[in-house]
């Protein structure tokens, strides 16, 4: 059995739980329940606040789990960073009033910084050798420059609304992130082994997530073309159709460059395309 640690409400949780169930691990999830068994996998789950995953990770209390990289580097707790997974992204930036001069982070010099990541914004501070006052607040921070507690602040932002629903500016990014799978350090070889094959089916959906599976018409001609911009895992597949001189083409491309593809695919005499998403893929 190995235990998973995950945050029990906020922005990694959804995410998280949709992630193991993706990986076809079912579990009994009831909202008051702190901790779970799964039923088909050798899993235990753990809820947690997130800021405390990194220490019982460290501890042992939990093998591995999911956490902001920004929580990781400020707890500053020896786990291991095995994967990045690709959700929760953001930055933690310092942001001033959105009236009030800025020229460069020197300007901070002796000013009072309010932030949840003291030890992140101290680090780059100190990188870039400025002394300033951190005041350290465990939420809300966005509010501090408004009700006189700082001149700046520093933390998460994604889509920047809250800076601006609050008359903030982002003047300067200190640290990008996404969700990670992290693990104890000395881990032993039953759940080292349980862990792979965890990551094994991580890897899986991930790759399916950035996937879709392509199929398509086209006349025998337009088929040394077609091949040309389908790739495919080794190479399309090319099935005679029942109408003479016509092959049906099947094929799977990356998300990223899908449009680009559908539209050349069209110039060189493809119909009937059909994109289907990819549940799980293993290369
Ligand atoms: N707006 C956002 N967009 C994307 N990711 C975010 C956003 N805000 C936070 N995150 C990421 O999700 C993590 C958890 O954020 P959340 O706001 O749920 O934390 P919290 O309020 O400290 O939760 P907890 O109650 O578990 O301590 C952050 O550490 C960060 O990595
Ligand atoms: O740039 P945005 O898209 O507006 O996101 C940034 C906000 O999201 C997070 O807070 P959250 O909403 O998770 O609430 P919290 O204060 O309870 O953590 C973070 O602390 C910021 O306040
Ligand atoms: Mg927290």
């Amino acid at each position: 059995m190995i235990r998973l640690a995950i945050q029990k409400s906020g922005r990694l949780s959804e995410d998280s739980l949709n992630l193991i169930r993706e990986c076809g691990i079912s579990f009994v999830n009831s909202s008051l329940k702190l901790k779970t068994e799964a039923t088909n996998f050798p899993l235990e789950i753990l809820f947690l606040r997130d800021d405390d995953i990194p220490g019982y990770v460290a501890d042992g209390v939990a093998d591995i789990g999911i956490v902001g990289e920004n929580v990781l580097v400020e707890e500053g707790k020896q786990a291991l960073q095995v994967k990045k997974l690709g959700f929760s992204q953001c930055r933690l930036s310092i942001a001033v009033p959105k009236n009030a001069e800025f020229d460069h982070i020197s300007g901070l010099e002796g000013k009072n910084i309010a932030t949840s990541y003291p030890n992140l914004l101290q680090s780059y501070l100190s990188g870039e050798g400025v002394k300033a006052h951190i005041h350290t607040i465990s939420g809300s921070v966005e509010i501090a420059p408004s009700i006189g507690l700082a001149d700046a602040i520093c933390d998460i932002v994604s889509s920047g609304s809250t800076l601006i629903s609050n008359g903030l500016r982002e003047v300067q990014t200190v640290f990008h992130s996404e969700a990670v799978l992290i693990a104890h350090q000395d881990l032993t070889n039953e759940k080292r082994a349980i862990l792979n094959q965890l990551l094994f089916r991580i890897d899986a959906v991930r790759k399916a997530q950035k996937a879709k599976y392509i199929l398509l018409n086209a006349p025998n001609e337009a088929i040394p073309r077609i091949k040309s911009l389908l790739p495919g895992m080794k190479a399309p597949s090319i099935l005679p159709l029942a109408e003479e001189g016509w092959s049906s083409v099947h094929s799977v491309v990356n998300e990223d460059d899908f449009w680009e593809i559908i539209e050349k695919l069209r110039e060189a005499g493809a119909q009937g395309i059909l994109v289907v998403p990819i549940e799980k893929m293993i290369l």
